[in-house]
């Protein structure tokens, strides 16, 4: 988001990062809402405010980014611009063009619009103008006047990450399928089901005994999501000590009740019946298995999967492209591991993680970066193992809770 005052540079900064990224980039301009589209006054309850965050939303909805610009006074559009930001599932970035008012003058009188010239005089601009705007809670990075419009541009797309991504959509590909070198083996796949299992009957241990980065955002009552087969968090313990100084494995969710995959499931496949009415129960169930393990193979019931990302040294989750479980649908399919639609800044990030968690002897699961497996029926069939040593496992209940 980039605010300021009238004539401080917002549109051409908007402008100039389209010009840099290229497709995939959607401008959200007040003025354009405002002015052009519903030719309204700018109140407090102005029509264009609401009408901006459906815009902007329905944009990122879309999968484009979206650079939502103009005047924005923070006593107006606060509780947009924060509400926003708050419901973003990517990373938000707000910017206020801190230029005096003698500096907007004359960068207005050089614009080459006579129309709006004459329209917008310099005691409209006088009237208009409001010292450092900013919005509450230090949301904003202020930019100096003296930033020049090309290091504004390049300071933000560092910032961004976005220098190098590739436009979005990608290139279209089948929904169930990687690409011809390397195919994906769904869950679904009946190579998978037909391993056999050998439990090998290790317990279930808590990761938040053993000193993890742990994210509380798939937190349940019992703590089940916080616990792995003891061997699952060797290999974690071994994964961590992979990394390079300065990231860290950040937790989010391991063993999962056979009942919520199952209801994962479900709800899953149904959004896709709703979406591709034409599909054959065959083809749902595939394509459900993208994004969730059929209930009946689940190497999260099995306490051997793990869905992990990465953090910083402060535990600030690192961009690795989609936030962790985004869907096929809402990403793009830049969930998938080796999507090629992410930054260069994500997919080093992606790479790190993959390279820590496989040679702790972890499978990733090629439609989600951030799952991982090991001595399931997946990981068996993917490393060539003749059966697997986890098969599904119940949680044991605290001694006097209701069952
Ligand atoms: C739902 C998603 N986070 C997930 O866990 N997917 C894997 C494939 C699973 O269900 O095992």
């Amino acid at each position: 988001m980039i605010r300021g005052n009238s004539a401080s540079g917002k549109s051409s900064v908007a402008q100039g990062l389209r010009d840099h990224y290229g497709r995939g980039i959607a401008i959200v301009g007040q003025d354009v809402i405002r002015r052009n589209v519903l030719r309204e006054h700018d109140t407090a309850r102005g029509a264009n405010i609401a009408l901006l965050s459906t815009i902007a939303r329905a944009a990122l909805d879309a999968g484009f980014h979206v650079v939502l610009e103009g005047i924005l006074y923070a006593d107006r559009y606060s509780h947009m611009v924060t509400s926003l930001v708050r419901d973003h599932r990517g990373s938000s970035h707000c910017y206020y063009l801190d230029v005096p008012l003698e500096a907007t003058l004359v960068r207005h009188a050089s614009k080459a619009d006579a129309a709006y010239l004459e329209q917008v005089t310099d005691s409209h601009l006088a009237s208009w103008y409001r010292e450092l705007d900013l919005l509450p809670s230090g949301l904003e990075t202020v930019i100096p006047a003296a930033s020049t419009l090309q290091d504004t541009i390049a300071g933000i797309l560092r910032e961004t990450d976005l220098t190098s991504a590739s436009p979005v959509p990608p290139p279209q590909c089948k929904s169930s399928q990687g690409d011809a070198m390397n195919p994906l083996v769904l869950m679904s796949d009946p190579r998978v089901a037909a391993i056999p299992v050998r439990e090998c009957g290790e317990p279930l241990v808590d990761v938040r005994d053993h000193g993890f980065r742990v994210d509380p955002r798939k937190q349940d009552p019992l703590g089940a999501f916080a616990h792995v087969r003891e061997g699952v968090l060797a290999r974690l313990k071994q994964a961590r000590s992979l990394l390079p100084a300065g990231t860290d494995l950040l937790f989010i969710e391991g063993y999962r009740p056979l009942a919520l995959q199952q209801r994962y499931f479900t709800e899953y496949r149904d959004e896709l019946a709703a979406a591709h009415p034409d599909w054959t129960a065959e083809e749902l169930h595939q394509n459900a298995s993208r994004y969730v393990s059929p209930p009946e193979i689940a190497p999260h019931s099995a306490g051997a999967a793990v869905d992990v990302t990465l953090a910083d040294q402060d535990g600030h989750e690192l961009n690795l492209g989609t936030r962790v479980n985004a869907s096929p649908e809402e990403s793009y399919r830049a969930c998938f591991t080796h999507a090629t639609n992410i930054s260069d800044r994500a997919r080093h990030h992606r790479t790190l993680l993959l390279n820590a968690m496989e040679s702790a002897g972890f499978t990733n699961y090629g439609t989600e970066f951030w799952h991982f497996s090991a001595a399931d029926r997946y990981h068996a069939l993917m490393r060539q193992e003749p059966h697997a040593r986890y098969g599904p496992i119940q949680l044991a209940q605290p001694a006097g809770s209701a069952t």
